[in-house]
This record gives C-alpha cells, structure tokens and sequence, in this order.
C-alpha cells in the first residue's frame, strides 16, 4: 500500500506562485524526461509544454473526436468499482478509457512506458501500470478540487494529463489549477490546456481543480499505479 508517497532525492519544494511557472521543459529533445523528473523531484509537479509531436496529438484528438460522435464517452464517475458514482457538483466531464486500440493509442502508450521506467529507475516509485482515459470537458464543465489518491485507496502514484486542444487561449478558461501540497490555501500554479502540453505530478501530494471550460476541452488523464495486490485480494484495474 502506497501512503504519503515521497520522493527521496533532490531539495525540498521551492516556492511557487501564481503565473510563476517551474521550469518548463522546452520541447521533445532527449532530456526532456529528465527534466521532467527533476522538477517531480522538486515540486512534486512537472509541467512540460510540446513534450509529444503535433502530429500525435492530432491523431489522438481526431480519434477522440470521431469516438465521441460515436457515443462512446460517458458521464465520468467518482471513486472506484462498485463504489463508483456520478456527482455533477464534482466534476462534469465525460471520459472514454483507452484500450490500446489505434496506433495513435499505441505511441502514446509506448511513450507512457518509456517514462514509467525512467522515473522507476531515477525515482524508485515502484510504478507498476498505467490507466489512462480520454477526457472531454463540454462548455461549462469543470472538476472541482480534488487529489487523485489518499492514503493508497486506489494504487495512484504519479498522475500524468496530455492536453490535445489546437490554439487554446486564455480567455477560453480550462485550465488546471495547482496547488504546491495539500495544507496550501493559494494555488502554486494555473496550466493552459494547450495541445502538447504533459503534466505530472504526485498523485497523493498535489490538489488540483479543472476550471470551468467556455469551450470544449479535451485531454487524456492517466495514472501509473502500484500493484496493491496481495495474495488473497488481486488489486482490479479500475
Ligand atoms: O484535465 C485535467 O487538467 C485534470 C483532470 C483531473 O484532475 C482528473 O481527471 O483527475
Ligand atoms: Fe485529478
């Protein structure tokens, strides 16, 4: 069971303030995981602009989009297994899990993994899996403040959301909110849902709220997890 998770290495968190971003890791060169973990290790959140290729994000958005015109997202949910319902004064998005089913899927995944064993070997977080879903924010949707683990209850380590929204501007509102650890009251940081753009951070360390979208939004939010399993009690995906 993960709680409290840590990162041993690097210095304490530095102070963050609003529109004041940590460093941003500047395009898809061969270090730019590195950075990534660095600023994990210093911030507990990593926020990387163009961490993918434009035309990877087009084709996620594309799928994404066709998928949708297809009905198959549905009303996101709240909590885990049985214990999952919806609570519209939470969150309003609409999700659609991924499957590994296209190639555009298939090179994020592979890409997803590179990472999972880059911070594993830097960072020791025992990242076992990845779950990930499409995330579609219509007009007037948002996700209200939340952590995305406690005290280990599903197996979240480390969150990871991709932004795929092509020209997003300020005004078009969206933008996830972060707060530096979960005792601060005034937020570290606020991220433009802009396409290409990676963030990561500590799943039970970091509060975070999606601000509400005046245009529809699209993401994909995944999490690498633990393997809570025990020899009794497998630990389910989902
Ligand atoms: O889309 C985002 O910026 C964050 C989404 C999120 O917090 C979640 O799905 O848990
Ligand atoms: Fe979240």
């Amino acid at each position: 069971m993960v709680s409290g998770t840590t990162i041993q290495a690097g210095p304490g968190p530095e102070e963050t303030t609003l529109n004041n971003p940590v460093d941003v890791i500047d395009g898809p060169g061969g270090d730019r995981c590195q950075r990534l973990i660095d600023d994990l290790v210093t911030h507990h959140y990593a926020v990387a602009p163009d961490y993918f290729p434009a035309h990877l994000i087009r084709a996620l958005r594309q799928e994404a989009l066709l998928r949708d015109r297809r009905g198959e997202f549905q009303a996101a949910g709240i909590g885990r297994g049985r214990d999952q319902h919806r609570n519209e004064r939470v969150r309003r998005d609409r999700t659609l899990w991924l499957d590994g089913s296209t190639l555009a899927q298939c090179t994020l995944l592979e890409e997803m993994e590179q990472l999972r064993l880059a911070v594993n070997r830097a960072l020791f977080l025992g990242l076992f899996d990845l779950e990930a879903h499409f995330a579609l924010y219509d007009p007037g949707a948002f996700y209200r403040r939340h952590l995305d683990a406690f005290n280990g209850n599903n197996g979240r380590v480390l969150s990871a959301v991709l932004y795929l929204n092509r020209d997003w501007r300020d005004d078009e509102g969206g933008r996830l909110r972060i707060w530096s650890d979960p005792d601060a009251s005034e937020p570290a940081l606020d991220v433009a849902p802009r396409a290409g753009t990676l963030v990561c951070f500590l799943s039970d360390r970091i509060p975070h709220e999606v601000l509400e979208a005046q245009r529809q939004r699209l993401s994909i939010a995944g999490w690498f997890r633990c393997n809570n399993s025990t020899a009794i009690a497998p630990d389910p995906a989902r």
